[in-house]
């Protein structure tokens, strides 16, 4: 059973506990590990999710409700118009269905910010310029939140078929968030350390994200889905931790 995580700071509270095997990707890679069979469960974007019709398992998520820091439009100094990381396909859909704006795409966001009017960044460079002072047009949680009111999933688990050996992958990612929420400091500090960025902005960031997917989740999947104009998703039946199993 291999899993895998999205290499970004989110990810720190679903795995520091987790005694899995896991497999580390950027957002397009994550996708494209499943897909290809590499791994058989893991986080992969929602849009992405749904174009490769894999299934989801609606008990973990990366989402926020409101701001999120980690995905914003930040303002930048050149003249070339909107950019986008490569890296994101929710935050660059999402802003462009709310607010009418296309991106041109660029590798380094840092660099964006000479070359372009805006850059939308997401993951750990979206940190570091929060953490730096970089001033932002949007925060992608909050645009989200005020405009349609429900949360927004960037990341969803996606397996492959359901199995004895995916429900316990799911407990050791559930029993990891719920060890975090217990004692976040020693998260807080290693992702502080590790990213630059100060305790205080990372305590701030793990307040706002969501791991544990409510009973509403997968509505609020679905019209996500929707309002993006993606294919509608697919959801793996057996995924509650109790179902008949007695
Ligand atoms: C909010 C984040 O979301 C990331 C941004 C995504 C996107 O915009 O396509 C997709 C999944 C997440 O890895 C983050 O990296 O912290």
């Amino acid at each position: 059973m291999r899993v895998v995580r999205i290499k970004y700071a989110h990810s720190e509270p679903l795995f520091w506990r987790a005694r899995l095997e896991v497999v580390e990707g950027g957002n397009l890679e994550a996708a494209r590990l499943i897909a290809d069979c590499a791994a058989d469960l893991g986080f992969v974007p929602i849009t992405l999710a749904a174009e490769l019709g894999l299934p989801i398992v609606p008990r973990l998520a990366i989402y926020a409700v409101g701001p999120i820091i980690s995905a914003r439009l930040f303002e930048g100094k050149g003249e070339k118009g909107p950019c986008a990381v490569s890296e994101t396909t929710v935050s660059a859909r999402v802003v462009s269905r709310l607010m009418g704006i296309s991106f041109r795409r660029v590798e380094d966001p840092w660099r964006g910010l000479e070359e372009c009017s805006q850059v939308l960044a997401v993951g750990d460079d979206a940190l570091k310029m929060a953490d730096v002072g970089v001033r932002h047009i949007v925060d992608v949680g909050e645009l989200w939140w005020e405009r349609v009111g429900t949360p927004l999933f960037f990341a969803v688990l996606v397996a492959r078929r359901w199995s004895r050996d995916v429900e316990a992958a799911v407990e050791e990612m559930e029993n990891s968030v719920a060890m975090f929420y217990e004692n976040p400091v020693p998260v807080v500090e290693a992702v502080s350390r590790r990213l630059g960025v100060s305790k205080s902005l990372v305590e701030e960031y793990f307040r706002r994200s969501r791991y544990l997917v409510g009973p509403d989740g997968v509505e609020h999947m679905r019209r996500e889905a929707e309002i993006l104009g993606l294919p509608p998703l697919r959801f793996l039946e057996a995924h509650s931790p109790d179902k008949g199993l007695l």
